[in-house]
């Protein structure tokens, strides 16, 4: 198994190096690519962890020579936002990074599993998948936008909120990945009742809950401990579906059919192919059923976006 993670030298990339230095199936590849010079040194520091995970890594102009041979690639290349921005201010730098670094996956690893963590994800995965069109590689059940985060935040809030045991609880986020695109599905929570203000204002914490790290580390940058360990388990699952395990199911950002637009994020079941089924998302509320309608402007937008810079 063979792993690459690109922007390996970021706040994201560093986190995620060593969470996967550490989690890695004994025998695994992992190869760290950032155009800075400091990534071949970040591998050397990971290489004295203790693990049977051979790394190596890359820098320079070209990420091929860490793209060889992987089976998952985890992209979180790119700018991230300041105070006062939207993650939509980073579609001039990032979508233009995420076209270049899918073109040379198109030629190098046209088969691995891409998952893409740079924002803004909503017009980045729409970007990726146009380059793959292009390149006559694209398979749907290959790519996804990292949604993870959101998944964990609600998982830390609703338990917080209700004294529960974090490890028991499981929320299906659906939509996108930035403001209202993002939704977690409050009402399917086992053992728990929220009240329509709890679901209101949970809800916005939610949505807000990376403009809420982004002003608290006031000009130091976005989430990137948390996002690491979101885009470990992400990754991990997509190693444990490629090794056959059952029953991985995690929910990402996909072109899944969906009836609401072309990308939509949703519970999917992983395996030996990526997206072995995409999985619905089940019964929702009538405020979820609104906020789902009422994103869905926004959300089509967004991949508007990224459809129209590749052509
Ligand atoms: N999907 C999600 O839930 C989340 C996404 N993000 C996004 O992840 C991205 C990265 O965030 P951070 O790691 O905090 O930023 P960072 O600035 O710490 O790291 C980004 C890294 O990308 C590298 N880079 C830039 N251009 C590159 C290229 N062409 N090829 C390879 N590497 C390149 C930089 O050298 C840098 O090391 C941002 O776009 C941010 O908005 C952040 C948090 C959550
Ligand atoms: O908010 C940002 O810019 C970074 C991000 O996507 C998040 O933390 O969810």
């Amino acid at each position: 198994m063979k792993v690459a993670v690109l922007g390996a030298a970021g706040g994201i990339g560093q986190a995620l190096a060593l969470l996967l230095k550490t989690q890695l199936p004994a025998g695994s590849k992992l190869s760290l690519y950032d155009i800075a010079p400091v990534t071949p040194g970040v591998a050397v520091d990971l290489s004295h962890i203790p693990t049977a995970v051979e790394i190596k890594g890359f820098a320079g102009e070209d990420p091929t020579p860490a793209l060889e041979g992987a089976d998952v690639v985890l992209i979180s290349a790119g700018v991230a936002r300041k105070p006062g921005m939207d993650r939509s201010d980073l579609f001039n730098i990032n979508a233009g990074i995420v076209r270049n670094l899918i073109e040379k996956v198109a030629v190098t690893c046209p088969k691995a599993l891409v998952g893409i963590i740079t924002n803004p994800v909503n017009t980045t995965v729409a970007i990726a998948a146009e380059v793959l069109k292009k390149a006559g590689v694209y398979d749907k059940n290959r790519l996804f936008g990292v949604t993870t985060l959101d998944v964990i935040r609600s998982e830390t809030f609703i338990a917080e909120l209700k004294g529960l045991n974090v490890a028991d609880v499981k929320v299906n986020v659906i939509g996108g990945h930035s403001g209202v695109t993002i939704l977690p599905l409050l009402s399917q929570v086992e053992g728990v009742t929220f009240s329509d203000e709890e679901v209101a204002s949970l809800t916005k914490r939610i949505q807000n809950a990376g403009t809420e790290v982004v002003e608290a580390k006031a000009g130091g940058g976005s989430a990137t401990l948390s996002m690491g360990q979101a885009a470990c388990r992400f990754g991990m699952s997509l190693v444990r579906g490629l090794q056959g395990e059952a029953n991985i199911v995690e929910c990402a950002y996909v072109d899944g059919g969906s009836e609401h637009a072309e990308f939509f994020a949703q519970p999917v079941l992983l395996g030996k192919n990526g997206i072995e089924k995409v999985l619905p998302y089940g019964e929702v509320s009538v405020f979820e059923a609104n906020a789902r309608d009422s994103m869905l402007d926004t959300l089509k937008g967004d991949i508007k976006l990224g459809v129209d810079f590749v052509k």
